[in-house]
């Protein structure tokens, strides 16, 4: 019996136009499990999250979400089943951050069904799980870019979806926030969530990934446990310095893998 996926890429590739960024993508995400994916500014990580979520389509290859072609998903259907945390933005509409939350409801409650005192709590609970519960009147365009963070991930936890795809999630947030976020993620892990995450900090993937992917020169250079992938001489051709600069940075993360 082959084990369970909650999302797979076969010959996949990616790129804008005819533009490719990456091809020959092959890797599976399992229930509970959490892929980081790493790569150089310019690499393709954002390009290949939106592509696995149907927003950019595939220029080869598949995209399975649960089984089924990423493509023949209902939005709805799929927004029940994946969360997205994009990148935070600026925000254009006015909305309190208690609303932002509550629009991770709208595919539980229908399109035109209002959110009831039930969704209102799960509302709550996430904003409190992500410490933000006394901005939930405040304005989303007038807090700051960390908080706003922390309210799209509470917004993609209010969706309670089998499958989190996280875009930089501790990027612009302080030092308290990012271990808490990572926390977080490692609870969502416990109770059988899947999490798909990119990040700019190679230690943080270490701390967190059951396996890291390296996207690099168009390609994946390298997918597997954090042991076998994210050495000094990968993550040294990954982003273009030296071995020894690499292992100066993350030597005390590196030896926590080795212990
Ligand atoms: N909307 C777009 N149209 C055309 N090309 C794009 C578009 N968005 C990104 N690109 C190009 O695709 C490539 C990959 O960009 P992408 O944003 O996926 O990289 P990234 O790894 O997420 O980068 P970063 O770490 O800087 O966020 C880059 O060369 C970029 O210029």
């Amino acid at each position: 019996m082959t084990a369970p996926t909650v999302l797979q890429a076969q010959q996949l590739a990616i790129g804008h136009g005819r533009r490719r960024v990456a091809q020959g993508l092959d890797f599976a995400l399992a229930p509970g499990e959490v892929l980081c994916l790493l790569g150089a500014n310019g690499s393709g990580k954002t390009t290949l999250l939106r592509t696995l979520l149907g927003l950019l389509p595939p220029l080869a290859g598949t995209v399975r979400c649960g089984g089924q072609d990423v493509a023949a998903w209902q939005r709805a259907a799929f927004a029940r089943h994946v969360g997205y945390v994009p990148q935070a933005h600026a925000g254009l509409f006015p909305f309190t951050v208690q609303d932002v939350v509550l629009m991770g409801r709208a595919a539980r409650v229908g399109r035109f069904a209002a959110p009831g005192a039930a969704d209102r709590q799960v509302a709550r609970r996430c904003l409190e799980m992500l410490g933000i519960a006394h901005l939930h009147a405040s304005v989303y365009t007038a807090i700051s870019g960390g908080e706003r963070q922390l309210a799209l991930i509470a917004r993609a936890l209010a969706q309670e979806p089998a499958l989190l795809v996280m875009d930089e999630p501790t990027a612009s947030l302080d030092f308290g926030n990012q271990i808490r976020v990572l926390e977080h993620i490692e609870r969502l892990r416990s109770g059988g969530m899947a999490v798909l995450m990119t990040t700019h900090q190679p230690e943080h993937a270490l701390r967190i990934a059951d396996r890291i992917a390296l996207l690099g020169g168009g390609r994946l250079m390298a997918i597997g446990t954090p042991q076998t992938t994210a050495t000094p001489a990968a993550l040294a051709a990954l982003y273009g310095v030296s071995e020894a600069a690499v292992a100066a940075s993350l030597s005390p993360f590196l030896n926590r893998m080795t212990a």
